[in-house]
């Protein structure tokens, strides 16, 4: 970039809230039998936003992806759920051994779809990969294969937790930007739950963070979006990813707002 601004350090507007939410949380809970889980959360998520979870190790992160899923039953509260089609990435693929990268992509569209699976592979950069098999793939590979698949399905709601965990930092850095060009603007609304706050203030339009036992929300911080020019400015980045980590220390307000 000319400015000297990474790529990765542009962000798309925040979507407008004016639509209804792609899901929506109220108050929903799951405490476990052991007094670790989450307490009451109320989200809300538009089409297009990118929702950051980040907070200390046990702090529910799972348990609130896995509640909006469908796979936890929840203690207390509802949610509304109007997406159509729901995409999944976690930190480890699950791929099927007997089947062949294309085929694992291919699971999870329509017959008129299938040429989609090409499509996604290609924008990983695994089109050459197609016929090989998963046992055959470096750990970055199957998470690129997971990734594709996610994405050919064209979801409404992507549902990402840890995903880059497992890779080295040059797969890392590839897979956060080829998610970004996928995911933002395309309408895609996204919960990205990470450790990695860099990655987070990279992403999202709007970040939450958990703590305690059973977590909760401890803060929320919205990213400014300037109407013009790079909106990620470094400074702007390393201060966001300042308060996130603030937040996470505790040392922040319960509620706050960047500017
Ligand atoms: N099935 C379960 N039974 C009992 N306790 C559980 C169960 N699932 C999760 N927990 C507990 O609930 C808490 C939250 O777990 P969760 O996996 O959501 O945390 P997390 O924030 O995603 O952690 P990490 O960052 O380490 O992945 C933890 O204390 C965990 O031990």
């Amino acid at each position: 970039m000319s400015d000297g601004t990474h790529p990765m350090q542009l962000m798309h507007h925040a979507p407008p809230c004016t639509h209804q939410p792609v899901v929506a949380l109220d108050g929903i809970s799951r405490i476990f039998a052991g007094g670790g889980g989450l307490s009451p959360v109320d989200l809300a998520v538009s089409p297009g936003e990118v929702v950051g979870v980040t907070g200390a190790s046990g702090c529910g992160k799972s348990t609130l992806l896995r509640l909006i899923a469908g796979r936890e039953t929840a203690s207390s509260g509802a949610i509304e759920r109007h997406y159509s089609r729901l995409g999944m990435v976690f930190q480890e693929p699950t791929l099927l051994p007997w089947l062949t990268v294309q085929g694992n992509v291919e699971l999870v569209l329509s017959p008129s779809e299938r040429p989609r699976a090409r499509e996604a592979l290609h924008h990983v950069g695994l089109e050459s990969a197609a016929s090989q098999y998963p046992a055959q793939l470096s750990g970055g590979m199957r998470q690129r294969v997971g990734i594709a698949r996610a994405l050919a399905g064209h979801p409404d709601l992507l549902l990402m937790d840890e995903p880059f965990s497992s890779l080295d930092y040059i797969n890392r850095a590839e897979l956060l930007e080829l998610v970004r060009e996928r995911v933002l603007g395309a309408g895609v609304a996204v919960i990205f739950v990470s450790h990695d706050v860099r990655e987070i203030v990279q992403l999202c339009h709007r970040i939450l963070v958990i703590g305690g036992t059973p977590g909760r929300v401890q803060a929320e911080l919205h990213h400014p979006a300037p109407a013009h020019g790079p909106q990620r400015r470094p400074g702007a980045l390393a201060n966001l990813e300042e308060r996130v980590l603030a937040a996470i220390r505790g040392h922040s307000e319960a509620r706050c707002s960047c500017s």
